[in-house]
């Protein structure tokens, strides 16, 4: 028989702990992947970090249109694909050392690294931008023009694999100075290879998201995350490069071809 104050507290006490352990549960996940992207994003989470701010503050020397860029593209809801900034600015800086000319952008996205290396890059080199999307494209490509930079990217519109099998069947291995590795996991092994054949000797290929969330850690059975792990072990033993492996933005693997 339903006791009305034992049965009832009982019921009050079960929906408590509940209910308690599913906010526990929730804050610990969130706050687990909050702190993770604050940690390895800028703009994925970094508002009140003040390390992250401090180091915006006193390193981002961002061009005006590529800031006009960013904040449009964290509108969208896919923002967080965009590269991290300093990141970028990171590669530009490498790209300007090397005298890069020739550049390599798979996963293009709304088109922020891609301004910010054709912006890196003499006015006759070129971006060969490579994305499967000419939606995410369009949102980039009016701030290309703003820039004044556009007659420097040629944009290509079909998977990235095409792209590169094209660029070696035409005779162009060896003539790239610098990649960025930035599109689907999966064929991240792929791109490698085709990259490494494509650049040039001295040339630079940069891996992106080689930390992947922190989920490198853990890899599970994510095809993704496997796929990532094998590229990052593959590269630490290439003796094809020198390598060093970054901890800023989502992680990112400098391959240096030798
Ligand atoms: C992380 S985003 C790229 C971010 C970009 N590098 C930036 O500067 O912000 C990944 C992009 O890869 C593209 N992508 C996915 N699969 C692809 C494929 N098979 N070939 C080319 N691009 C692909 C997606 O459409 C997406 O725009």
């Amino acid at each position: 028989m339903f006791s009305w104050n034992r049965d009832a507290l009982l019921c009050a006490t079960t929906l408590g702990v509940t209910f308690s352990a599913g906010v526990w549960l929730g804050r610990k996940l969130f706050s687990r992947r909050y702190s993770l992207l604050r940690t390895f994003k800028s703009h994925s989470g970094a508002k009140g970090d003040p390390l992250m701010d401090y180091v915006l503050q006193n390193s981002l020397r961002e061009h005006p249109i590529l800031k006009k860029l960013r904040m449009c593209t964290l509108q969208d809801r896919m923002c967080m694909m965009l590269v991290a900034c300093e990141q970028a600015q990171f590669m530009g800086n490498l790209a300007k050392l090397i005298k890069a000319k020739n550049v390599l952008e798979i996963g293009v996205y709304t088109g922020y690294n891609t301004l910010n290396m054709a912006l890196a890059i003499p006015d006759d080199g070129k971006v060969i931008a490579c994305d499967i999307s000419q939606e995410y494209a369009n949102i980039g490509i009016p701030y290309w023009k703003e820039a004044g930079v556009e007659h420097k990217i040629d944009l290509r519109i079909k998977p990235a694999t095409e792209t590169l099998d094209e660029l070696l069947e035409a005779g162009k291995a060896g003539s790239f100075d610098f990649a960025f590795i930035d599109a689907d996991k999966l064929n991240y092994g792929v791109y490698y290879e085709k990259c490494l054949q494509l650049i040039r000797k001295g040339g630079i290929i940069a891996v992106d998201n080689v930390l992947w969330d922190g989920s490198v850690l853990n890899p599970k059975n994510d095809p993704d995350t496997l796929s990532i792990v094998k590229l990052n072990e593959k590269i630490y033993r290439d003796s094809r490069v020198n390598m060093s492996m970054l901890t800023i933005g989502d992680g990112v693997t400098l391959a240096f071809k030798l």
